[in-house]
């Protein structure tokens, strides 16, 4: 039986980004249905941010104490790999998502269980787990928050070999004795990162020159330095051309470009992503099943007055923070749009525009060392068009840095931008540098001049006496 309701809004897919526009939708005073095919909260909550940063953070703070005199020797074995998935399970909040569904609830959006798609202009049908269908209509936008499905490459034997993805690399209940991991970007460095310090003997395989190719050169260095030095091996410039697993069970066998065959016993593929857009009814509103959803700066879907698109099924920055800020953009245009504002703020930096997406995304990398990025690299910068001068520091010269730990290593840059004298880009990488980040996103995306950020005086001694090191190395030319 189908049941038609009307909302004003309608949200296909509860990740974190769904749950962030029902949020403002709400709070603007717009009835809101949800539409959750899983688990509400979506895969930054059970398979993504959350366990694997719980994976992640007993390893990193283990490494930090062993670079410490008088606390090093009390950390020499290894980790309690049961009570590191234990904490694990319970960040992932044991896979259920109750507590989302009661929140959910409490800000007074409708819930609707089971798969969601889009059948026509306005129009989302819910499929009940038990057959039943809701058709829901929104009168004034719905919004798709599907987020994004790990992508298996077209390498021959992979379909079938049962290769873990990055749901499996954050729930797995124990480590594989050998993992080959394929992809040296953030899943892939992160994921070898874990599970080589809970026991695995790690080997990555890496298509390109360097890790973390997205970022300037010296942070792929250093975290390949550090995976290495943990055990890893780390193997650049190396194809994989064929993956054997007969029956999908067993050891696995990845045959390379120089024909050389590696055996592991779970190979985890970290080559990216693909948008869950296949199936939710695109082609009933004339666009391309299985297409990234191109969008304006208020999320809205080109060429629609209803349809949004936020979160990572619109590529602009895959990350749950930055996810979530489209939502909050995108809440508020819709709810201007409803109550017909006239002319929203729509320019740059303006309360309906996603502005940072193009000028301040912040990403920490949760490695030992950590990578800590916003903005622009300088290969960005300089392609872009800017006037720049990156300016360099050894983060091992500071002096907050030698107390935190022994034998430091890291690197810092910001890219200035030389005809309006503010930074269009900060990297760090280096242990303790992710709670650095926000100072950079600040001065980032506030665009403040380099002469107010002389007046910004970092504690002593703490790493971020980074920022003074940074700005003497600049006003020395
Ligand atoms: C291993 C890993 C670690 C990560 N770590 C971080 C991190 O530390 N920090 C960070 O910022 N980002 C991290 N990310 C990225 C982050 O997980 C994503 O950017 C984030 O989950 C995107 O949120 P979303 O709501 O757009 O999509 P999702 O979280 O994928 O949620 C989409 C929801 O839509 C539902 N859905 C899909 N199709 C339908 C349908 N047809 N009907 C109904 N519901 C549907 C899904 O079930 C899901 O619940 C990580 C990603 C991975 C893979
Ligand atoms: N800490 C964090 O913020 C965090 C952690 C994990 C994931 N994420 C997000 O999740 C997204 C997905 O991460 P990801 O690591 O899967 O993607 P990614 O795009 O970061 O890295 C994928 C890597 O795989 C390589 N690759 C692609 N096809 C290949 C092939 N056929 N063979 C070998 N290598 C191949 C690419 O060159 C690239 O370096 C990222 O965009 C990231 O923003 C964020």
């Amino acid at each position: 039986m189908t049941q038609a309701v009307e909302y004003d809004v309608v949200v296909l897919g509860a990740g974190p980004v769904g749950e962030n526009v029902a949020d403002r939708t709400r709070a603007a005073g717009l009835s809101t249905a949800v539409v959750e095919s899983e688990l509400i909260g979506g895969d930054c909550s059970y398979w993504a941010c959350m366990p694997s940063k719980a994976l992640l953070r007993p390893v990193i703070a283990r490494a930090d104490a062993r670079r410490l005199p008088g606390v090093s020797a009390a950390v020499q074995g290894p980790l309690d790999s049961k009570a590191v998935l234990a904490r694990r399970d319970e960040q992932a909040a044991h896979w259920n998502d109750e507590g989302q569904l009661a929140w959910l609830d409490s800000i007074g959006a409708r819930v609707y269980r089971g798969k969601g798609a889009l059948h026509g202009p306005r129009k989302v049908v819910a499929y009940g787990p038990e057959g039943e269908h809701y058709s829901l209509t929104a009168r004034h936008a719905v919004v798709v928050s599907t987020g994004s499905r790990a992508v298996l490459p077209d390498i021959p034997g992979l379909a079938g070999a049962r290769a873990w993805t990055s749901r499996e690399a954050t729930s797995a209940r124990e480590a594989p004795g050998r993992l080959a991991v394929v992809g040296g970007g953030v899943v892939g460095v992160e994921m070898a990162t874990a599970w080589q310090a809970l026991g695995s003997q790690v080997t990555m395989l890496v298509r390109g020159g360097g890790l973390l190719p997205r970022m300037e050169p010296f942070v792929g260095e250093h975290v390949a330095d550090g995976l290495r030095e943990a055990g890893v091996t780390v193997r650049t410039d190396t194809d994989v051309t064929a993956v054997e697993r007969p029956g999908g069970t067993g050891p696995v066998t990845l045959v390379l470009g120089d024909g050389e065959r590696i055996e592991a016993d779970e190979l985890l593929i970290a080559t990216g992503r693909a948008p869950r857009t296949d199936d939710i009814g695109l082609e009933t509103v004339g666009l391309e099943p299985g297409s990234w959803l191109t969008v304006d700066d208020s999320c809205r879907v080109q060429g629609t007055e209803w349809l949004y698109a936020v979160g990572d099924v619109n590529r602009r920055a895959l990350l749950t923070h930055q996810g979530k800020y489209q939502a909050r953009v995108a809440g508020a245009a819709i709810a201007a749009r409803a109550q017909q504002v006239p002319l929203l703020e729509t320019d740059r930096w303006g309360a309906h525009a996603a502005t940072a997406d193009h000028a301040a995304v912040p990403q920490v990398v949760f490695t030992d060392p950590e990578a800590a990025a916003v903005g622009l690299s300088l290969a960005e910068a300089e392609g872009a068009g800017h006037r720049v001068r990156a300016v360099d520091y050894d983060l091992a010269s500071v002096a907050g840095a030698g107390l935190y730990a022994e034998n430091y290593r890291g690197h810092a840059r910001m890219v200035v931008d030389l005809d309006r004298e503010v930074l269009l880009g900060v990297t760090f990488v280096g242990a303790g540098v992710g709670e650095l980040l926000h100072s950079a996103t600040i001065a980032v995306a506030g665009e403040v001049p380099i002469d107010r950020l002389w007046h910004a005086v970092p504690s002593f001694p703490t790493i971020s006496e980074i920022w003074l090191r940074l700005l003497e190395t600049y006003r020395a030319g």
